[in-house]
């Protein structure tokens, strides 16, 4: 749930906010527009954006673009506040912000659910083979046999979550239905949320070796990019299964294949790549073990929508000078 606040502009100021792209859903638009003049990008270009911004109040940063001290500069001295709709900020310099002290919005949480059930969908597909069934219908190779297609349970499985933030609490929460024999987990530590799940801080490599299900589900930054390597894959257990929902980086997708083409591992499930989108000739989409959904993990209809009235609460309230309902630092 989103909290609309109603706020209040002084002397009958109106702001001008810039939205950087028409697909973003009308209900955070419709509450701009209530206080603002709001313009929307027709074309999502970024130069288009370049050339709109400038001598806006707000910007509503609706890409994975870059977003840094050339774009404020382009908008001009008096802006005030712009707010991405998204929880990852990796293509946001937020060192700049700071350094101008400019209110830096995201959306956190309210994508917390879906983002979860993703995570929970691609670990049940990649581990109980669903793409690979069908392709095997659809080659006419359906074998009966009792040991056909076996899978990994999840039932007594060991967990690991890189990452237990609000969305890994969440992925514990879902799966605590499975009957799993055990959390562990790694990045920071969450005495609090952890002891709800049972959930062990342990170091990164020693949830490498232990779990049977991997869920990444950290920031981007210069100490996670291929923190996933050929290494790491090497300790990983043959039956293990990993799910990446965080950021494609994250993951040395070269050592992946190998991974996976030499059954190091047992599968993968991810919903982020490096590039987005993978090529249509990638090697890793030839292996059927790897599993592999559109960047969809917040793309629900509820989900989008309480993003963008989030968003666009973030900039009205940076409008008013107060405090962000989801600031970034
Ligand atoms: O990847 C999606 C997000 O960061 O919200």
């Amino acid at each position: 749930m989103v909290t609309i606040k109603d706020v209040k502009f002084k002397d009958n100021f109106r702001p001008k906010v810039f939205v950087t792209h028409n697909d973003t859903p009308i209900v955070g638009i419709n509450l701009l527009r209530e206080k603002c003049d709001v313009i929307v990008s027709e074309t999502n270009s970024s130069q288009e954006t370049l050339d709109k911004i400038k001598g806006v109040d707000g910007i509503y940063w609706v890409s994975h673009e870059k977003l840094d001290g050339k774009i404020l500069d382009a908008a001009g001295p008096q802006l005030k506040v712009v707010s991405t709709m998204s929880v990852g900020i990796d293509y946001v310099d937020v060192e700049e912000f700071k350094r101008r002290n400019l209110p830096l919005g995201y959306t956190p949480a309210v994508l917390n659910d879906a983002v979860a059930d993703i995570g929970v969908g691609l670990m049940l597909a990649a581990s109980r083979r669903f793409h690979e069934s069908r392709l095997k219908i659809d080659s006419s190779q359906w074998e009966r046999r009792p040991q056909w297609l076996l899978g990994q349970e999840i039932r007594n499985s060991i967990v690991g979550i890189v990452g237990f933030g609000g969305i890994g609490e969440t992925i514990a929460k879902r799966l605590t239905g499975f009957d799993v024999a055990k959390f562990l987990y790694c990045g920071h530590n969450k005495k609090k949320s952890a002891e709800k799940y049972n959930a062990k801080f342990v170091p990164f490599m020693e949830l490498v070796a232990e779990s049977d299900f991997i869920i990444i589900i950290c920031p981007l930054t210069d100490e996670t990019r291929k923190l996933f390597n050929s290494e790491v894959f090497s300790k990983m257990k043959k039956t293990s299964v990993l799910i990446n929902i965080a950021r494609g980086d994250i993951v040395d997708q070269d050592a992946l294949y190998e991974a996976l083409k030499n059954n190091q591992i047992f599968a993968a499930g991810v919903d982020v790549t490096s590039p987005e989108p993978l090529p249509a000739d990638h090697k890793l989409l030839t292996l059927p073990n790897f599993y592999i959904t559109a960047h969809l993990g917040s793309a629900t209809v509820k989900t989008r929508n309480d993003m963008s009235l989030l968003g666009a609460m973030n900039i009205l309230c940076g409008l008013a000078g107060e405090p962000l309902n989801e600031a970034a630092y």
